[in-house]
């Protein structure tokens, strides 16, 4: 077993924390920084890496052409913007990462490429940033598209979006700045470059207006998709990626580590960090009947996977019957989030059986004692080799302490969880091993 990098998910975004849990909205105000803060200051005690807060652009009502599901039950809707956030979230902590969620479809790259790198002056170079596309039809008409633009060309269009943000960031030299009272010279005018660069969907003259970079925030993504694994392994420094085997996981980290070889980096520079939601008990009668409770298939509980499922892939779940086998399905949205819920069962199987089998799976779903969770995840990092994990749920304080309160001292034990994190930034935190 040895060290490995930890970090939390907000899958539900800068959005409503717990709805449907008993302790929902006691204490705190899911609209107000506090509750993010909070929980920001107990992942930096930790030993917490980073902390990323997933979003997205729309009312979703993909599921049966309505957003009824989702605006019932608090699912991906209401939800602010995160960037906004991330200023609070800095000021309440030291060394944690802050991890925002930018689509490059919609943000103009000169516009990110700025903002990204104010927040990191404040950050002092714990910022990063998750690097999604935005894959829904729904998404692009609230940008004055008619349709989201193809899958591949979509990561096309983000590569070299990504390229023209670096190139900005990068189009001050780092010692452009002189500050040289003496001779009334603030910046070195020949060491500031416009970028002039004319691509395929860009053109942006630059030089970004902002002061240089002393580090550049750390770029987050989650491509699955061949085309997808190729964005992620040219630029991303770390992945986080949904995988529920460690077949799964091994054999996605393979990918990608040699899709990064081939673009010419070490392999080792990449940080594939698997979403896994611990659900701490206090023993083994408890984890049985949450285990049952789980597998129930309560129409409450289709609904959810199914809203879920539709959301990430843009295919409408209500209309296929739940008891014939689902049909062959391609979609131009998360092609790795479509293919991973289709595979759950053997080809052929109905769609009841899918959840059925990953009610009974448990998903990403880690249920046990604090002990026997951290075994598992030493276990699952032998076996996958992997670079760690990131865990996922709502922030409400009580969830948040129940399951990091007694598996912090479990992982530390076990030399898996680092007592604290050094002061050199994200980067640095990230490549200490
Ligand atoms: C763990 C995880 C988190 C993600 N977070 C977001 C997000 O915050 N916003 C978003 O629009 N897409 C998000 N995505 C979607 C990815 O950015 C990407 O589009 C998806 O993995 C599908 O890529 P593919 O078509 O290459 O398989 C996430 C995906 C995963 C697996």
């Amino acid at each position: 077993m040895a060290l490995q990098h930890f970090g939390w998910f907000l899958g539900a975004g800068f959005g409503v924390q717990g709805w449907g849990d008993p302790t929902y909205g006691i204490g705190y105000d899911w609209k107000q920084p506090p509750v993010y803060q909070d929980a920001a200051r107990v992942f930096e005690a930790a030993g917490l890496d980073l902390f990323i807060i997933e979003d997205g652009v729309t009312v979703p009502d993909t599921y049966g052409g309505t957003a009824e599901v989702n605006l019932r039950d608090a699912r991906f809707v209401p939800k602010h913007d995160p960037l906004p956030l991330v200023p609070y979230l800095l000021s309440a902590t030291e060394r944690l990462g802050i991890v925002p969620t930018l689509s490059a479809s919609f943000y103009e790259p000169f516009t990110a490429a700025r903002l990204l790198a104010t927040l990191q002056h404040f950050a002092g170079g714990r910022l990063g940033f998750n690097v999604v596309t935005s894959g829904s039809d729904i998404a692009a008409q609230n940008y004055g598209l008619d349709k989201q633009i193809d899958h591949d060309l979509r990561y096309d269009r983000a590569q070299e979006w990504v390229d023209v943000v670096r190139k900005l960031w990068r189009s001050w030299e780092p010692d452009a700045i002189l500050q040289d009272t003496a001779n009334g010279v603030f910046a070195d005018f020949e060491k500031v470059h416009t970028i002039d660069h004319r691509g395929e969907f860009f053109q942006v003259r630059g030089p970004l207006n902002t002061a240089p970079l002393a580090s550049e925030p750390v770029m987050v993504q989650a491509g699955a998709s061949g085309r997808g694994q190729a964005f992620a392994g040219q630029n991303s420094d770390v992945i986080l990626q949904l995988a529920s085997t460690p077949e799964r996981m091994r054999s996605y980290r393979d990918s990608i580590r040699a899709v990064a070889a081939e673009a010419g980096r070490d392999p080792d520079d990449l940080k594939v960090l698997f979403v896994v939601n611990p659900i701490v008990t206090a023993n083994d009668e408890e984890s049985a009947a949450v285990r049952a409770r789980r597998s129930q298939l309560t129409q409450a509980a289709i609904d959810e996977a199914l809203q879920g499922v539709s959301y990430l892939s843009g295919v409408d779940f209500k209309t296929f019957d739940l008891d014939a086998p689902l049909p062959e399905l391609t979609t131009n949205s998360n092609q790795g989030t479509l293919d991973n819920f289709v595979k759950s069962a053997p080809a052929g199987s109905t769609l009841r059986e899918i959840l059925q089998a990953r009610a009974n799976k448990d998903g990403l779903a880690v249920i046990g004692t604090a002990d026997q969770i951290a075994d598992h995840l030493g276990e699952l990092s032998d076996e996958v080799g992997g670079d760690g994990f990131l865990f996922t749920g709502q922030v409400h304080p009580a969830h948040v302490h129940r399951t990091l309160d007694p598996l912090v001292p479990a992982l530390r034990r076990r030399g898996l969880l680092r007592d604290e994190l050094g002061d050199g930034g994200l980067r640095a935190n990230l490549t200490d091993f």
